[in-house]
């Protein structure tokens, strides 16, 4: 955690929609003008795709198991690392994966390969982590105690998977059979490593559709906002305001389901994020600005 170098994290399994709701805090710091910087977790993977292949048929013959869900897959210590350099100093390495053409052809490399590691930018307000292990906690690394703040992206698991198989076979070329053998293989993962994250965070956002999603295998539209409601859970440790009354008045359709937990249309998940997300990120930043001010008594704070 860092008072002069605030961090963010929204963490969620693979389709589970951090990209999306990443949009919505990239939205509020437009609304609040702040520069973000933006790791994705991605870029944290161990293998480019082809790396990965082989390192899954490997772990095949030796009768391991390996998926990208898990430590092995990932460079933890490295992501890490990045997270304690930017809540120190503000800066820290980075890269992207690139997991299209399109996103290939836009540096000249092909799909499934990393950028070469560089700085983030300079004078970042505030780092936004998206991705697999925002909340991750184990023998190689601690990530979550870098967050100033985090976010659990967490649809119900059909719903996961619907949204993965569907953007999975739209976007990045795989054929629906890949994808759910994909989810099988990761499966160990998910519930050792991505599931406990959800205990660990400030708030979970849980879409919920109210249609049918009984067979999630088949390739099919995603059920839109308009047919979900969103569960919202503070944990008991949330740094947030769990005044959920106030929530209720400022989000049409808002109920609280028990003490910690609010329901919202699904059509309001946006409203209901900048409603809770934007306060904290002004707090965060004004915590900022108080502390450089006491350090610096005569400097603007972007001097920070
Ligand atoms: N609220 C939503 N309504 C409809 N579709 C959604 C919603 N949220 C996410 N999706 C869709 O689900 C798919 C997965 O979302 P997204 O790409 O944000 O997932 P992700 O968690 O970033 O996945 P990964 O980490 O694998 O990149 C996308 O096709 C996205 O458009
Ligand atoms: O979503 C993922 C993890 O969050 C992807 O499965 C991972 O990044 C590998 O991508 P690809 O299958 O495109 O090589």
């Amino acid at each position: 955690m860092s008072v002069r170098h605030p961090i963010i994290g929204v963490t969620g399994s693979s389709g589970a929609g951090t990209s999306t709701a990443l949009r919505a805090f990239e939205r509020m710091c437009r609304r609040l003008s702040l520069k973000a910087a933006i790791v994705e977790g991605d870029a944290f993977h161990a293998y480019d795709r082809d790396g990965n292949r082989k390192a899954i048929a490997r772990a095949r013959i030796r009768g391991e198991h390996f998926s990208l869900l898990g430590p092995t897959a990932n460079l933890l210590s490295r992501l890490e690392t990045l997270l304690r350099d930017f809540g120190e100093r503000g800066t820290g390495i980075s890269r992207r994966y690139l997991h299209t053409e399109i996103e290939g052809a836009e540096v000249g490399q092909a799909a499934g390969t990393f950028t070469p590691w560089e700085p983030l930018p300079a004078h970042s307000d505030v780092l936004f982590y998206e991705g697999l292990h925002g909340g991750y906690v184990g023998e190689d690394a601690n990530i979550v105690q870098h967050m100033d703040l985090l976010v659990g992206v967490v649809p119900i698991i059909n719903l996961e998977w619907i949204q993965k198989l569907r953007r999975d076979t739209d976007e990045r070329g795989s054929a629906p059979e890949e994808v759910t053998s994909t989810i099988l293989r990761r499966m160990p993962d998910y519930v050792n490593h991505i599931a406990p994250q959800f205990s660990r965070t400030d708030v979970n956002f849980q879409r919920v559709p109210l249609v049918d999603t009984s067979n999630p295998f088949v390739v099919r539209e995603i059920p839109g906002n308009e047919e979900s409601l969103v569960v919202i859970h503070f944990n008991d440790h949330s740094r947030l305001s769990s005044d959920l009354d106030q929530y209720e008045q400022q989000i049409f359709g808002a109920f609280k389901s028990n003490a910690n937990t609010l329901v919202v249309p699904g059509d309001q998940m946006e409203t209901a994020m900048e409603a809770i997300l934007l306060p904290a990120l002004e707090k965060l930043i004004q915590r900022r600005d108080a502390a450089f001010a006491s350090l610096h008594p005569s400097q603007p704070p972007e001097a920070a």
